[in-house]
């Protein structure tokens, strides 16, 4: 992003905002953790993660991001996963798991019924959750997120953030092939505000 033209400072200026705050949402989330559940304890565990990072990359083989690079869409899925663990220090396999798996229902041919089978049912509540459904209206699907999202519970709410503070990173890190920066606000825009108000709503982050 241009850091020259006043428009896309400012954008860029709401991205930094955002992704403050919702660094701080997870850690509020965070802070609800049973301490029992914060550490990934047995190779079980180990595995479930990495058969999801395996799945993901599986499904998501022949995608990739909007970016001039056409990075393989995994690397998204991946870095979700990585904020979680590194940055919001979450080692629940299970969130962890999930965050691997976020996109694989609503971008790939992967059911919720597939994911349950495989992850189980806690794995798959949190992918429900986190899923939109694109056969919708892209302006339904935004109404229903913001709708949705104070009733998530709190790991779908942790992956959701990490996702939006991934997407806006990439944002900042490199524009999408073909979006005016007009297209790069309507990523920036009150709707972004609208799911953050949602999400924090029981949180009382933001008023
Ligand atoms: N910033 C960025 N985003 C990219 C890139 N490549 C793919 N995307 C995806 O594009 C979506 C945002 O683009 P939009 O045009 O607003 O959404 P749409 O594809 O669902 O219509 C995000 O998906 P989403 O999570 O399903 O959207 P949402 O849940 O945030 O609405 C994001 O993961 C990229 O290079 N940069």
């Amino acid at each position: 992003m241009a850091s020259s033209d006043p428009h896309a400072t400012s954008i860029l200026q709401r991205c930094l905002q955002w992704e403050a705050i919702m660094l701080v949402g997870i850690s509020d989330l965070i802070s609800e953790l049973p301490l029992e559940t914060d550490c990934m304890e047995n190779s079980g565990e180990v595995s479930l993660v990495l058969d999801a990072a395996n799945y993901a990359a599986q499904k998501h083989a022949t995608q990739r991001r909007k970016d001039a690079a056409q990075t393989p869409y995994v690397n998204h899925v991946l870095g979700v996963a990585q904020i979680l663990a590194h940055e919001a220090r979450v080692t629940d396999a299970f969130v962890l798991a999930a965050a691997l798996l976020h996109d694989t229902v609503e971008d790939t041919d992967t059911t919720l019924a597939d994911i349950a089978a495989r992850f189980g049912h806690k794995v798959a509540e949190i992918v429900r959750q986190v899923s939109d459904d694109k056969s919708l209206p892209k302006e339904t699907r935004k109404r229903l997120q913001i709708e949705h999202a104070p009733f998530c519970d709190r790991d779908a709410k942790l992956v959701k953030l990490a996702d939006k503070i991934y997407n806006l990173r990439d944002l900042d890190r490199d524009t999408p092939i073909g979006w005016s920066q007009e297209r790069v606000a309507e990523g920036v825009s009150p709707e972004m505000d609208a799911i953050l108000d949602a999400i924090y709503r029981d949180h009382n982050l933001i008023n």
